[in-house]
């Protein structure tokens, strides 16, 4: 049995944050903006791993008005979700990502990015696929104001 998931988030750039991004610190003048510490990557995972089992969504589970969240580290939040998807019993077939940002650059920093998000999924970096891509400037990823993501899940219950 197979489920398919999606997930998208965005977040906008701040002065004075970090930039987190599929677990990865990326040296950068600004970071993005958010309740947690914002890893718009791993939270369009998250929602694409809760939207395959029918789970909703991270503010659903993790609400943005409860304290607890507050600069939270994303990874521990995929890693619940992830429990979720396992006590589902799903597995990870493949998951695909596409971060949207006209600045900085991601590539050399997606291995790395590949690598955190397998082990957090418990999975093969084999099984992870993240790409980037601008907006050629265009709207509000182009303008410079934020980043979005995107996500595929796809996950099989074991023998079934
Ligand atoms: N923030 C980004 C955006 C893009 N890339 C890489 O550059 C390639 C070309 O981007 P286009 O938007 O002009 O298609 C893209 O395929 C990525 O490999 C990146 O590393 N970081
Ligand atoms: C992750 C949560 C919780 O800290 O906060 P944010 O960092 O604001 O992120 P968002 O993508 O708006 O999703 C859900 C939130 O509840």
């Amino acid at each position: 049995m197979y489920r398919i998931g999606q997930g998208f988030d965005v977040h906008q750039f701040a002065e004075g944050r970090p930039l987190i991004i599929g677990g990865i610190n990326i040296p950068y003048e600004k970071g993005l903006l958010g309740h947690s510490d914002a890893d718009v990557l791993l939270h369009a995972i998250a929602d694409a791993c809760l939207g395959a089992i029918g789970e909703g969504d991270i503010g659903k589970h993790f609400p943005d008005t409860d304290e607890a969240y507050k600069d939270v580290d994303s990874a521990l939040l995929l890693q619940h979700v992830w429990k979720l998807v396992r006590q589902h019993g799903y597995t990870l077939v493949n998951v695909d990502c596409t971060i949207i940002a006209q600045k900085p650059k991601m590539a050399p920093h997606i291995p790395n990015m590949q690598k955190r998000i397998a082990e957090l999924l418990e999975g093969d970096i084999s099984q992870v696929n993240v790409k980037a891509t601008t907006t050629e400037k265009l709207g509000f990823t182009g303008r410079e104001e934020g980043i979005a993501a995107q996500a595929v899940v796809l996950l099989q219950k074991n023998n079934e």
